[in-house]
């Protein structure tokens, strides 16, 4: 069975968030199962196209509204990432240094022209589409209505919603970006008097899933506005959990710890990769050590961060590190903080792929205050790296972390308040301070296995659901 896979982002091509770890391992995966797997995305310039040698498979032109826009294919063979990757390169317009910008109803709508473009002068047409958030959702709108794209009426599409906050809205005055269609579709694109692509994809794809089952449940009655499509479309949808990339995230060979470990060297290994980012951040060692990875946007309630650490940091007896970039006001409170408490907190602003692995092997604790986490793969990584996570109780935190009250592993906190946070920090740190039970628990939590073996598995049986 042939699978195309697109998307905006594939680690470790383009990644921004969590996305690109899914597009990079999902298709490796379903390829070890026996499927032929592969991945199309936009062609960056980024220190991964910079890097690699690529060969040009197509060139083509694509119309967009007016613009005649030259483009090219270019692929990379599977053995170099466990799939084959297909890059479009459309200059300007997408060969950008960044993966998002204000220009992306033109920059993604292009995108998608080109990928029906290339698939509908492949011999062997794909058995399935499948497509990831909303940048890629008009891809099975064009498969089922758009004129040019007849040969594609019995190919099934899988959409993937990563997460439903963001869905894509352009004005009705850009209709014409959209290859022709009959005029009779138009309500297919529309929710709420706009084009909204998320919503569009969740009508027109054949199945869609998302990434964990509680964040299904969650949709009907939160989808940033479409509960009631969710609700409506239910039977085909369905929330399969998302796995991590064992062979990437992996303690015993992460080429950017400083000490790799095992669960039997746990202690020492997480010690020593404790010491490194103590003495590069200036923290006490001592102190049972907190942190955050991730995108400083409300969903992940990092808002709340420079008053719950203000709390928090009351007590000298814990130290905080934190990794991150988003919301400008967040990011100065955040750095403000550092003047209060400079021996026990510390603040990264920007992206540092190598930083936050050596942060999920030398932290104590994990925070995640999620407001909205349709899966959460830090958590998964934290527990493989013996990290104990401390988060709050909404969508695929639910179906990953148990509360150490129910005879689970970590600690969870049902309001995203500060007063709840900081409890849940305190919490912590009387665990921390039961130091056999602590570290056993270390070791179990290793165990768990998040792989993808068991996901990928669920999405062949989806996709064998939908053979025609
Ligand atoms: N500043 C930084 N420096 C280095 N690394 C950083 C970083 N900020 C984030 N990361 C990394 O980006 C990834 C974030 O993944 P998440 O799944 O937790 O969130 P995200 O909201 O991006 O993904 C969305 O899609 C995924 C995939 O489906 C869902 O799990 C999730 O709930 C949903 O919101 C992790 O690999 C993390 O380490």
């Amino acid at each position: 069975m042939q699978i195309i896979h697109i998307s905006a982002e594939c680690y470790p091509v383009a990644k921004v968030g969590g996305l690109a770890d899914v597009v990079g391992a999902l298709p490796k995966y379903q390829n070890e199962l026996g499927m032929k797997s592969k991945v199309i995305m936009p062609f960056y310039d980024n220190s991964f196209t910079q890097n690699n040698k690529f060969k040009k498979v197509f060139a083509g032109t694509l119309q967009l509204g007016s613009d005649s826009l030259p483009f090219t294919i270019k692929s990379l063979p599977k053995k170099q990432l466990g799939f084959e990757l297909f890059l479009v390169d459309i200059p300007k317009l997408l060969h950008t240094s960044f993966v998002y910008s204000d220009d992306d109803t033109r920059r993604f709508m292009a995108f998608q022209i080109a990928v029906m473009q290339y698939m509908l002068q492949l011999k062997k047409k794909p058995d399935i589409v499948h497509c990831h958030d909303h940048h890629t959702g008009l891809i099975p709108f064009m498969m089922s209505h758009a004129d040019a794209y007849e040969d594609f009426r019995q190919t099934p599409s899988v959409f993937t919603i990563h997460n439903a906050q963001y869905q894509g809205w352009f004005s009705h005055d850009q209709v014409n970006l959209i290859p022709k269609f009959p005029l009779s579709k138009i309500g297919l694109l529309d929710w709420d008097n706009s084009i909204n692509p998320l919503a569009t994809a969740i009508k027109c794809a054949w199945r869609v899933t998302t990434v964990s089952p509680s964040y299904m449940e969650e949709l009907k009655s939160e989808a940033n506005g479409l509960q009631s499509l969710i609700t409506s479309e239910s039977d085909k949808c369905v929330g399969i959990l998302n796995g991590i990339d064992t062979s990437v995230w992996n303690t015993e060979t992460d080429p950017f710890l400083v000490k790799n470990y095992s669960e039997t060297t746990v202690l020492s290994g997480k010690k020593a990769n404790k010491k490194w980012l103590c003495d590069e951040f200036k923290l006490n060692a001592e102190n049972p050590l907190f942190v955050f990875i991730g995108r400083l946007v409300g969903e992940k309630g990092s808002d709340l961060f420079p008053q719950v650490f203000k709390k928090a940091l009351q007590n000298p007896k814990l130290s905080i590190l934190l990794l991150g970039s988003g919301n400008k006001d967040t990011e100065k409170e955040l750095l403000k903080v550092r003047k209060q408490f400079p021996k026990n907190y510390n603040t990264f602003i920007g992206y540092n792929e190598a930083l936050s692995h050596k942060m999920y092997a030398g932290a104590d604790f994990l925070l995640m205050p999620s407001r909205v986490e349709p899966c959460g793969l830090n958590q998964m990584y934290a527990l493989r790296y013996g990290t104990v996570p401390v988060v709050s109780k909404v969508g695929g935190l639910i179906d990953t972390v148990v509360d150490l009250n129910e005879n689970g592993f970590g600690i969870i906190h049902t309001e995203i308040t500060v007063t709840q946070i900081v409890e849940a920090i305190n919490r912590a740190v009387e665990f921390y301070k039961k130091d056999t039970v602590f570290r056993k628990n270390r070791k179990t939590i290793m165990k768990i296995d998040h792989s993808w073996h068991l996901s990928a598995q669920k999405y062949s049986n989806l996709y064998n659901s939908l053979k025609v």
